[in-house]
């Protein structure tokens, strides 16, 4: 086995009423250097990376080992060294990229060949919904749609021409948490129009038009108005960007990060009037990765 380098980027998903359904792959990396060895190592270089003490209770182990026995291979024994620039539970796909990263050691160190189409199915079957593991494996903004009798369909955009800004507060929200607050059915109705903000909302960006676009994000009734007291600041920083000339502001995936969307060009001087008015917050200008899961070989 030679050694090599994974590379997987975050996501933020939903994007307003795309719920489960929509994800956008962000420039944030999860990076696996890995190598062969004579007994199983890990290293982890970021704090932002979850203590573990024991190989085996390592989630990406884990998944690596699922795939691996899935396929009937035995997973050889690896001297791994993990660092991340993206933040757990914070909405911004950790999970997801962990998937992935699982799902690919597996790919490289048993020779399974998987296919992507292959991958987003096992990482789906995993995180429960393709938003943020189809957008991390592919990059660009995915719609995909799957449920659990059928294979995932996906599509990619990836060409967006705005500016995004994250707002990352200090405290983690578990998706678990954030799922339970949501409804267990909703009535036609509501149904109905949900899904015409979600169409209306990809036909503006199919067509580049991002005051419709943003104005179909922010009305989401699939998910956005049940988390929204879960989110410290829900209300502020949307007023705050929506001043600044935002087309749009959501919860980013689960929350509790939220994401603008802004003119192109705006973004800069924006960040820095949002991180004076929010100077507890983590705020990024982030840009669309286009590329999704990346091997490198040495
Ligand atoms: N790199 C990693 N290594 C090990 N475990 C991880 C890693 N990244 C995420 N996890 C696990 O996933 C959990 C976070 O998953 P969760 O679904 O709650 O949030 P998220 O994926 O960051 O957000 P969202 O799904 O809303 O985008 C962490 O608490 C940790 O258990
Ligand atoms: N679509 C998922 C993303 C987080 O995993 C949700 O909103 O719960």
């Amino acid at each position: 086995m030679n050694n090599f380098t994974i590379s997987v980027p975050a996501s933020s998903a939903n994007i307003g009423p795309g719920f489960d359904s929509l994800g956008l792959a962000l420039d944030l990396y999860l990076t696996l250097t890995v190598s062969e060895n004579d007994a199983w190592k890990i290293y982890q270089q970021s704090l932002l990376l979850p203590a573990c003490n024991n190989y085996t209770d390592h989630f990406i182990y884990q998944i690596a080992q699922h795939t691996a026995t899935q396929y009937g291979k035995e997973l050889p024994t690896c001297c791994l060294t993990i660092d991340s620039s993206i933040p757990l539970a914070r909405g911004l796909g950790s999970s997801a990229s962990a998937i992935i990263a699982g799902i690919e050691l597996a790919n490289q160190c048993c020779q399974l060949h998987l296919s992507k189409e292959e991958k987003l199915q096992l990482a789906t079957e995993q995180e429960g919904h393709p938003d943020n593991v189809g957008a991390a494996l592919f990059g660009g903004l995915v719609i995909t749609n799957y449920n659990e009798d059928t294979s995932v369909d996906i599509y990619r955009i990836d060409q967006l021409n705005i500016d995004m800004i994250i707002f990352i507060p200090q405290d983690e929200l578990k998706t678990e948490a954030a799922r339970n607050v949501l409804p267990d059915t909703y009535s036609r109705a509501h149904a109905a129009q949900a899904s015409s903000i979600g169409n209306v909302f990809i036909a503006a960006l199919m067509n580049e038009d991002y005051p419709m676009a943003g104005k179909m994000m922010e009305k989401d009734i699939f998910h956005e108005p049940y988390r929204a007291e879960l989110i410290p600041n829900y209300a502020p920083i949307k007023q705050k960007a929506n001043e600044l000339g935002a087309y749009g502001t959501v919860i980013s995936g689960a929350g509790p990060t939220m994401i603008s969307f802004f003119p192109k060009g705006t973004g800069t001087q924006n960040k820095q009037k949002l991180q004076a008015a929010f100077p507890s917050y983590n705020i990024q200008q982030r840009k669309m990765d286009s590329t999704g899961l990346r091997v490198e070989k040495k």
